[in-house]
């Protein structure tokens, strides 16, 4: 038997409206070893979608592709690096207000040839994983951010 779709003040019920899941990877490139430890990140641009917030460098998975060579392009393609993708840190899944759900997979990355060079962003540097907190991040980072900061992760 059909069921019928209930209407809410003319609209469909929101798990009807519910957008697919965005595959996204990112890197936390490292150099130096502990409390010396940093990593880099980087702002997006003011003309980008959630503009001026802080990320690590990625993005989506095209398909075919497999997490770690989706991330091995787009580190070259944002960075002009080659890099050597490490291990896989953890995998963060969040729902954006405006029906976006993403499942971000985070590699480390401690290997890579070229010099990096900033080819999309607004700004882009190196941080300790204590000073990680003072940047404005995207909504979907922060609890990696605060795990990283108290020493719970790497
Ligand atoms: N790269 C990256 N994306 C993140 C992070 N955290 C997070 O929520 N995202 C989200 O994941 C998605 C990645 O999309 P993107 O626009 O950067 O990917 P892309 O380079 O493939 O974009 P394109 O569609 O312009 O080619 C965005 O919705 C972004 O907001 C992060 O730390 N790094």
């Amino acid at each position: 038997m059909k069921r019928p779709i209930r209407k809410l003040n003319g609209r469909r019920p929101s798990a009807l409206q519910a957008k697919p899941v965005r595959h996204v990877v990112a890197a936390l490139i490292l150099r130096g070893e502990g409390s010396a430890r940093e990593v880099f990140i980087c702002q997006r641009r003011a003309d980008q979608p959630m503009g001026h917030k802080w990320e690590f460098p990625g993005g989506k998975i095209e398909p075919g592709e497999t997490a770690e060579i989706a991330l091995a392009r787009e580190l070259n393609e944002e960075l002009g690096i080659d890099a050597v993708i490490g291990e896989k840190l953890t995998t963060v899944r969040h729902n954006y207000r405006n029906g976006a759900s993403i499942e971000i997979q985070f590699f480390t990355v401690t290997e890579f040839r070229g010099e990096l060079e900033n080819r999309i962003f607004q700004n882009m540097l190196w941080s300790p994983f204590s000073k990680l907190p003072e940047y404005d991040f995207l909504t979907a980072d922060l609890e990696l951010i605060r795990d990283l900061a108290d020493g719970k992760l790497l």
